[in-house]
């Protein structure tokens, strides 16, 4: 009986819930099981999870920073490897090479389109060169002081000095600030506690840690259990240079979150390299701390959080599009490269990010995706906007189809199916549907999405001050508390209009919480068995019948 009634109570719930799921599921799989160069994502291996153990040992100071176990296997089945210095491992060079030029690119290029006159980029460009070579701080340091010595490197046969030997002292030394804000260095993490393993993806591991006790921070390294990794080794059999190749990823990342600065870019708290037993330099970054985005979770959230979610990503998109090192592309666009902080979506994983616009010729600039495809201009010799296109289709594909219309207030669907349909087609760029997005925050923030039709019930609610009720809870969809019915509200004449629309609900308590657009927080309650007095509290009381 119980369980019918359970079942009867959220079936509504459910039925939304899993419509959501459904939907989300069938359109996921198509774009999911189909990202050019990210095949390999989909694959998980034990032999990752056996590294988090070890991993987080070390971390936590037990021992020095070892190679993982399974690398150490992966060098004794590659026996039969080519040899040091030979083709096949200058191979390896070259890649180590590419990645490397690709940081120092991001590194030393200059704020892009400089000389508009537009002052935000004047003042990018500022901000930029105050921060040029010379400033104390610079990932890529390391990488540079040997880049003299690396050129000489070309011919030899050894790869073992290709980078730089430096001791951690040295690296912590030379941390000081970005942009004003003191960094972080290898003395920070020391004595890290509370260590939780997050997540993994291809090449890296990141672990959450708290730092003296009071800041959270997000350690981002090497994954030597990674796929990234033990392909590598089991490929050149020299687990030094395939650290290298796979550390260039977290440098990189490191780079451009300090060359593109923006609330929806996670922080760069600072880093360290650290020489291990085996390998020298090992690089942990150290970010803000997010939690992972989950897109199931999502759907279960009120409009108002995914509405929020949906214009954070524009806003990145926007500043992405214009960012000082040109039109940045998200070429891994997947939801798991995003991360929720207090709310705000930010995008955590930069290694796959590109400025470089497709070249063509006049004939051959199409965008695939695996539902449709999109022909673009091809002006000298670079699909023209195929970064910034790429990026919102991307949006549109991941995002906005789940997560803007459904639910949303009934007044502002049209607007919001514009939008979605508008970004499907890729009829409007990222400046207007940025425009458009900031429109619907205008009218939801200042209630301009309320229908009249709950005017006529204001006099059947008796108000009453300095009083609230704490029991007579029930659950509705989509509360922001599991046990109650907690939602958003722009003001009393909507909380009546909920009231109205809920068979239990026979008061509602105002609270003095107010969610990101200003909305406040009020608890619907099934009746006032439970009223008493509470100082600055107000509460509403159905009369009518
Ligand atoms: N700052 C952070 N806070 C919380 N979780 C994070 C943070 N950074 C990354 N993660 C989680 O860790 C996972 C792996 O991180 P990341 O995407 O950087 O690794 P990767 O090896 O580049 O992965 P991929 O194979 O997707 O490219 C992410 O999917 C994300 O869920």
């Amino acid at each position: 009986m119980l369980l019918i009634k359970l079942i009867t109570m959220k079936r509504r719930r459910i039925v939304v819930a899993a419509g959501f799921c459904l939907a989300f599921f069938l359109g996921t799989l198509m774009n999911l099981l189909y990202i050019p160069g990210f095949e390999h994502h989909q694959n998980h291996d034990h032999r990752v999870h056996r590294y988090y153990h070890e991993k987080q040992q070390r971390i936590t100071g037990d021992s020095q920073l070892q190679v993982g176990e399974s690398v150490t296997e992966a060098v004794a089945e590659s026996n039969s490897k080519p040899a040091v210095g030979s083709r096949h491992h200058q191979d390896l060079l070259l890649q180590i090479r590419e990645r490397f030029d690709e940081v120092v690119r991001y590194r030393q290029r200059q704020a892009h389109g400089s000389g508009t006159g537009d002052p935000v980029r004047q003042l990018e460009r500022r901000r930029l060169m105050d921060s040029e070579p010379g400033d104390n701080w610079d990932p890529v340091k390391v990488i540079e002081r040997t880049d003299n010595r690396q050129t000489r490197f070309q011919n030899r046969p050894s790869p073992s000095i290709y980078m730089h030997t430096a001791s951690r002292k040295d690296f912590t030394m030379t941390l000081s600030s970005v942009n004003g804000t003191r960094m972080l260095g290898c003395s920070s993490i020391d004595n890290v506690t509370n260590v939780q393993y997050l997540g993994s993806g291809y090449t890296k591991a990141v672990y959450k840690a708290s730092l003296n006790n009071s800041l959270s921070v997000a350690l981002k390294s090497v994954d030597f259990g990674g796929h990234d990794m033990e392909n590598c080794v089991k490929k050149y059999g020299s687990p030094g240079d395939c650290y290298r190749l796979a550390s260039f990823k977290i440098v990189k990342e490191m780079t451009l979150m300090e060359r593109l600065q923006h609330p929806n870019i996670l922080k760069l708290y600072g880093y360290c390299y650290q020489d291990s037993n085996d390998i020298q330099d090992t690089v942990t970054a150290i970010t803000e701390l997010g939690s992972p985005l989950e897109m199931i979770q999502l759907l279960q959230t009120s409009w108002e959080e995914r509405f929020r979610i949906c214009l954070s990503l524009v806003r990145l998109l926007h500043y992405l599009a214009h960012s000082p090192l040109g039109s940045v592309t998200l070429l891994d666009f997947r939801p798991r490269q995003f991360v929720l902080v207090a709310g705000e979506l930010k995008v955590t994983d930069l290694d796959d990010a590109s400025t470089e616009e497709a070249p063509c010729s006049p004939s051959d600039c199409v965008m695939e995706f695996p539902a449709r495809n999109f022909t673009l201009p091809c002006s000298r010799g670079r699909c023209l906007g195929i970064n910034e296109k790429r990026n919102l289709y991307n949006a549109y594909r991941f995002f906005f189809t789940y997560l803007l219309p459904h639910s949303a207030p009934p007044t502002l669907r049209p607007l919001l199916d514009k939008i979605v349909n508008s970004t499907g087609e890729l009829i409007w760029g990222i400046d207007e549907t940025l425009l458009q997005l900031e429109k619907v925050l205008h009218l939801y923030r200042n209630g301009f999405y309320l229908q009249n039709s709950t005017q006529t019930h204001i006099r059947d609610y008796k108000h009453v001050v300095d009083a609230s009720i704490h029991e007579e809870n029930y659950r509705c969809w989509p509360s922001y508390q599991h046990d109650g019915c907690l939602l958003s509200v722009f003001s009393i004449t909507e909380a009546i209009g909920v009231c109205e629309s809920h068979a239990q609900c026979q008061a509602f308590v105002l609270t003095n919480q107010t969610t990101w657009t200003g909305h406040q927080l009020v608890f619907f309650k099934t009746g006032t068995a439970s009223l008493s007095s509470a100082k600055g509290r107000v509460t509403y009381v159905r009369v009518g019948s």
